[in-house]
């Protein structure tokens, strides 16, 4: 990898007294897809809430050259991380333009490359967006990290829930999103995976097991057995145990 967007350096989380991340290491690289994969409970969404300064954490983030591990979320949105989260966050109640509009963060939001990504969404603009299908709803959740510029985007388990033909739209999503705007990508569906990312790290109880190509670990079925409890070898096998 070349020079690393985001780098994650022992990076340490406690809650309520509890160790929850003992020292993760992760690169994030500044084109494409990061995966960041592991097992239930290894530490994943934690991570990427630690990165974003959701939770206490301890240990070195720098992101593009820059230290941001002390910094509070609003500084580490302002420096340019969007953050997909896990439940998508979208206001069922209101259209797609108004979860949009929301999500407006500066005078000059990015609707030309939204729309040019994602063009359904300004077909779309009054539909209520809780009629919408899971991935559709989940080209929301991108499309607002994308309105304000932002130079990485963090999505996480994007697919959760989701049917497989909806896995499809989603991993499209996604792969159009990485041309524009490098993606760490939280996720346990190793298809998808296999399919739209380059680098991946892998978390096991709260610290790095693995970091590499992500291709090459999951062709390696004793390792991502391993380190992901699985065969890689089916394509819709998801990493960890089955929810
Ligand atoms: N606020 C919290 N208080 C107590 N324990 C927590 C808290 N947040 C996370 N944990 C615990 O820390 C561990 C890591 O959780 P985390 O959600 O980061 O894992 P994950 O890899 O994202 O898992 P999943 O794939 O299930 O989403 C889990 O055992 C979880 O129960």
């Amino acid at each position: 990898m070349t020079e690393p967007l985001l780098q994650v350096r022992e990076l340490r989380v406690v809650i309520d007294g509890l160790h929850i991340l003992h020292g993760v290491d992760l690169d994030v690289a500044a084109t494409g897809v990061t995966a960041l994969l592991g097992r239930n409970g290894a530490g994943k969404t934690t991570t990427v809430k630690a990165v974003m300064g959701l939770v206490p954490r301890t240990g070195a983030v720098t992101f593009d050259g820059a230290d941001i591990a002390g910094l509070p979320t609003h500084l580490v949105v302002r420096r340019g991380i969007g953050y997909a989260p896990e439940d998508r966050g979208i206001f069922a109640g209101l259209s797609v333009a108004e979860n949009l509009r929301l999500a407006e963060r500066d005078g000059d939001p990015a609707y030309d490359l939204v729309h040019e990504l994602f063009p359904e969404l300004k077909q779309r603009h009054r539909q209520p967006a809780g009629t919408l299908s899971g991935g559709q709803q989940q080209m929301v959740a991108i499309a607002r990290t994308l309105l304000n510029g932002n130079r990485l985007i963090i999505a996480d388990e994007p697919t959760k829930g989701l049917a497989p033909k909806i896995v499809t739209e989603v991993a499209d999503v996604l792969a159009r999103a990485a041309e524009t705007v490098p993606v760490l990508l939280v996720e346990q569906n190793l298809a998808l995976v296999r399919r739209v990312a380059g680098h991946c790290a892998v978390l096991a109880d709260g610290r790095t097991a693995h970091q590499g190509d992500a291709r090459a670990l999951l062709a390696d079925e004793d390792a991502a057995r391993r380190l992901l409890g699985v065969g890689s070898h089916r394509p819709d096998t998801h990493g960890g145990t089955p929810r």
